[in-house]
């Protein structure tokens, strides 16, 4: 079996891979056409920030799993990959630590405006007068938009700082952020109010488009520094662009609108250039240390594909079928039995949709359910029962709505 990977990855988890008997094509920097290309030979492939397009489900039939070696699944074209039956994984919280630390990097150089101090001592400047200008972290109030693995992350690392930590999250109840040791704010345009450093965490979903809105951004307080990480979609980028250009915020960001995807390329960024931003270059899972748990997660995701035939993390598996009823089958463990039960289904017009048959000690008898989509007639049960010689027992269950 062939794995594709089309990003850069650890060598030596790359021989890992090669260890559970796959035949690894290592080609990082494969884009667009290419790509969809390549994955035609390939049955799992792996990918960092590479986009995954529609074009790439529809020609690589054999195309079983796509491992997203991340935590954001938003390059990945989930729906078309749902639609051709290919498993989407990601590896959630891996790099929640360095993205948690990044985001610490950037408060602190906006702060102490890092970059700006060692950009003019290489131009030959000394300003001990300029630069002196900083307020400090400790006691001041941080807002956290999203408290998933990273916010999280940053939220135990504001508190060593001596920080005031109010977060914002879908189901973020008061029960966990008093776990949590933070406060909890209503809304986001009331966290948005009360904080001098806000930093978002979500992921980029339909719901969280322009989730920092115009209105969020001017609820901040004059001075007050607003920190991105996550994607440049979660916020609207023209009043941020605003915002930044008028000089009443500092913005530190990890993510561009229209970024390169890729490693190397021209790009010029109207915020990236602004003086009251400081802009990175996607780099927040960029560590070694990263890396390797992302590397080491995929493999395991590769790994429990191939020999136990489950997807750890996969993000497409529907969460409710519109299965109504789930019909369970005891029958004794022989040859054409499930068939005969899966025809009597057909015969009866119904659609099966997910179907378990574990086989008890012994391999005598198993037990199968299969969950079908309408109420099956008293005569499809009857047929079944029918066939004694194979069939134990027959039972069937409304699944509750
Ligand atoms: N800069 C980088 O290199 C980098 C690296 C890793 C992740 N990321 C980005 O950060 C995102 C978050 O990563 P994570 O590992 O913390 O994910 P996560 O899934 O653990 O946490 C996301 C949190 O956002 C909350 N959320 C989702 N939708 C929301 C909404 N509409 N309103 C309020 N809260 C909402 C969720 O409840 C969850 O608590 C990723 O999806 C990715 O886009 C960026
Ligand atoms: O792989 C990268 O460099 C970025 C990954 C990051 O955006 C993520 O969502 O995990």
């Amino acid at each position: 079996m062939r794995i594709l990977v089309a990003d850069e990855f650890p060598k030596h988890h790359l021989d890992s891979l090669r260890g559970l008997g796959l035949s690894v094509d290592f080609r990082p920097g494969l884009k667009g056409d290419a790509l969809a290309e390549a994955a035609k030979e390939a049955s799992i492939l792996v990918v960092r920030s590479t986009e995954v397009s529609a074009k790439v489900f529809e020609v690589a039939t054999g195309l079983s799993l796509v491992v997203r070696a991340g935590a954001g699944v938003n390059t990945i074209d989930v729906k078309a990959a749902s639609a051709r039956g290919v498993f989407v994984a990601n590896c959630p919280g891996q790099n929640a630590i360095a993205v948690a630390e990044l985001t610490f990097g950037l408060m602190l150089s906006v702060d102490r405006h890092i970059p700006d101090n060692v950009a003019a001592l290489r131009q030959g400047v000394w300003n001990k007068k300029r630069f002196s200008q900083a307020k400090g972290l400790y006691g001041r109030t941080l807002g956290i938009v999203g408290l998933g693995a990273i916010g999280v992350a940053v939220a135990e690392r504001a508190q060593a700082f001596g920080m005031k930590v109010v977060g914002y999250s879908r189901s973020f109840t008061p029960e966990r952020a008093k776990a949590l040791g933070i406060e909890r704010a209503e809304s986001l345009l009331a966290l948005a109010r009360q904080c001098e450093v806000l930093t978002v965490h979500v992921p980029a979903t339909a719901d969280t488009k322009g989730l920092v809105s115009r209105q969020v951004l001017a609820a901040l307080p004059d001075g007050a520094t607003f920190i991105n990480t996550s994607r440049a979609d979660v916020v609207d980028t023209e009043a941020l662009l605003e915002e930044a250009r008028r000089g009443r915020l500092f913005v530190a960001t990890d993510v561009l609108p229209d970024e390169p995807k890729g490693g190397e390329a021209t790009f010029q960024s109207e915020l990236g250039k602004l003086p009251h931003v400081y802009a990175t270059h996607h780099i927040g899972a960029s560590t070694e240390q990263a890396q390797d748990a992302i590397a080491r997660e995929t493999v395991r995701i590769v790994d429990q594909f191939l020999n136990e035939g489950v997807v750890p993390n996969c993000v497409n598996v529907a969460e409710r079928t519109p299965a109504r009823y789930q019909l369970i089958v005891r029958h004794h463990d022989r040859v054409g039995v499930l068939a005969n039960v899966l025809d009597a289904v057909r015969q009866a017009g119904i659609n099966a949709q997910e179907i378990e048959n574990t086989i008890f000690e012994g391999a005598h008898a198993a037990c199968c359910k299969i969950q079908l989509d309408s109420r099956p007639p008293d005569e499809m049960l009857e047929r079944i029962r029918s066939r004694a010689e194979e069939i134990i027992f027959v039972d069937l269950v409304e699944l509750r709505s």
